[in-house]
């Protein structure tokens, strides 16, 4: 039986008149890997700092691990929170970062940090500030997966670093994950390169939750629907639109929602070419500047 980390009701954080976070609702539970998505701006960091207890909320209840987190140091212990832009104190270097995480970390694994420092090729006696950006990444990574804490929260934390580098991390994670699960929630704007990672989708935007669910689910939840325009429009009819695109004569339409086996094989009949539609792309489709295709995006032919 799986339980719940982290339950939020309601919870809301202003910035003078603007709510960053506006009454949100939605649970976190134990042993799952989220992926809090969303555009610029969307709130994602300030709902990460709520959790972390590093601001107060101006509304709303929120629990983690059952209690309030900014007033409960043995909650704080149970968590771990890698920013974009961790700072170290001036003249630190990775060694020194790694000596001090067991203060902070109870299931500190050194060896797996040792590893990491490896697989990442950190140079761990060099100081924080000469590092590259890709290298001061590293250091948050390698924290955020030795720490171990039942709650960890990557916000973005990997500015600069190279494409193997992040999918060590990828691989790490889930090897790690597989053996000592915990709650994870990743915040990134790289959709594509997680989205077999996540287990569960929170997509954010201004404030507010748009999408709150099973990643199995959102990643069947919308088609794209290609082919002849006047086909396609007839298509389509009276389903729920999120998206739309024409080229002359061609059309391609996403609708929220799956395809039955008799539609699929009607759509086929048809001469019409079905895909399904990617997590990032569906994020975009949802989050885009203007929803339910009333914008044709026309392309001259
Ligand atoms: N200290 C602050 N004072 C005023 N506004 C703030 C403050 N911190 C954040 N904001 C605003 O709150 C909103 C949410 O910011 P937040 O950093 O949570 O977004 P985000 O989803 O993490 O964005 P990004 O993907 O760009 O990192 C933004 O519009 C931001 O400008």
């Amino acid at each position: 039986m799986t339980s719940t980390v982290v339950r939020a009701s309601g919870l809301t954080k202003r910035y003078g008149s603007f709510a960053a976070v506006d009454h949100v609702d939605f649970a976190l539970e134990e042993h799952r890997i989220y992926g809090l998505l969303g555009r610029n701006g969307a709130g994602k960091t300030t709902l990460m700092q709520l959790l972390t207890g590093q601001l107060f909320p101006n509304e709303g209840e929120l629990e983690v691990f059952g209690r309030t987190p900014a007033e409960h140091a043995d909650v704080l212990r149970r968590l771990c929170f890698i920013a974009e832009s961790q700072r170290y104190p001036e003249d630190f270097t990775p060694k020194h970062v790694f000596t001090s995480a067991p203060w902070f970390f109870e299931n500190w694994d050194a060896e797996f940090a040792e590893r990491l420092i490896a697989d990442f090729r950190l140079p761990v006696k060099r100081r924080i500030k000469k590092l590259s950006r890709g290298q001061l990444s590293a250091v948050g990574v390698i924290v955020g997966l030795a720490s171990r804490a039942p709650l960890t929260f990557f916000d973005e934390p990997y500015l600069g670093l190279d494409a193997v580098a992040r999918h060590i991390f990828y691989d790490r994670l889930l090897e790690d994950y597989a053996e000592h699960p915990r709650t994870i929630v990743l915040s990134t704007h790289l959709i594509d390169e997680v989205a077999n990672l996540l287990e569960h989708v929170i997509l954010i935007d201004q404030g507010r939750i748009l999408l709150d669910r099973d990643a199995e689910e959102v990643r069947g939840q919308a088609t794209t629907i290609a082919g002849a325009r006047s086909v396609v429009e007839e298509f389509v009819q009276g389903r729920p639109i999120i998206g739309r695109e024409g080229l002359g004569g061609l059309a391609s339409v996403t609708i929220d929602g799956r395809l039955e086996r008799e539609e699929r094989i009607r759509a086929a009949e048809l001469g019409l070419e079905l895909a399904p539609v990617s997590l990032q792309q569906l994020i975009v489709h949802l989050t885009g500047a203007d929803l339910a295709g009333a914008t044709e995006k026309e392309v001259a032919a």
